[in-house]
């Protein structure tokens, strides 16, 4: 397993062991005696989505802040984790990466970041672990386009699908963390 820290304290790039072998391939794609951070995951979550379709900017609130390991089991996606932690010397700064079924990689997402992604192939499998429980009225998010993140999501804006819910998300300065 090889580990890459970003610059962003906390948040890192972890790309498991392929075994090949005539028949496919096999790897771990989650062990917790071996992972880097101690963390407990209490909750698995699967979307799949359409070449286009933008998730994010999200995050839960207080207590039930959610750390994330997120993966593509098929297909491509830009994943993007903003650091919202309000008194890290990287807030507001943002870490982006292709992951795709070909290259195995995986981001490990802390507590305290907004989390996002760009779905860039069509029926495109994400997956990820959290280790807090989903909780509604926790949630809270960014607009994806906030000018003072100013992240490339590698689509052409008109190609860009928004859940309502995200349409409406505010800008990070005009959030109190
Ligand atoms: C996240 C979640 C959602 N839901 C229900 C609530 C809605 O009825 C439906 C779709 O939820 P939502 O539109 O919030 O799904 P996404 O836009 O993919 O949200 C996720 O996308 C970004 C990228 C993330 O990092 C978060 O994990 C999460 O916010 O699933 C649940 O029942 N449990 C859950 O844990």
């Amino acid at each position: 397993m090889k580990i890459t820290n970003t610059p962003l304290a906390g948040c890192f790039v972890l790309e498991p062991q392929v075994f090949g072998d005539a028949r496919g391939s096999f790897m771990e794609s989650y062990n917790e005696q071996k992972f880097p951070a101690k963390v407990h995951f209490v909750q698995d979550n699967q979307s799949i989505s359409q070449k286009g379709v933008l998730r994010g900017l999200h995050f839960q609130k207080g207590e039930h802040a959610q750390a994330k390991l997120v993966r593509v089991i098929r297909g491509e996606v830009l994943d993007v984790a903003v650091d919202i932690r309000p008194d890290s010397e990287t807030f507001g700064q943002h870490f982006s990466i292709i992951l795709n079924a070909e290259n195995n990689k995986q981001l490990f997402v802390p507590r305290g970041f907004a989390h996002g992604f760009a779905v860039l192939e069509d029926n495109t499998i994400f997956a990820y672990k959290c280790d807090n429980f989903y909780h509604k009225e926790a949630e809270s998010g960014i607009i994806y386009n906030d000018p003072d993140i100013a992240i490339d999501w590698m689509l052409d804006d008109d190609e860009i699908m928004l859940s309502d819910k995200d349409k409406l998300l505010p800008n990070l300065k005009m959030l109190s963390l």
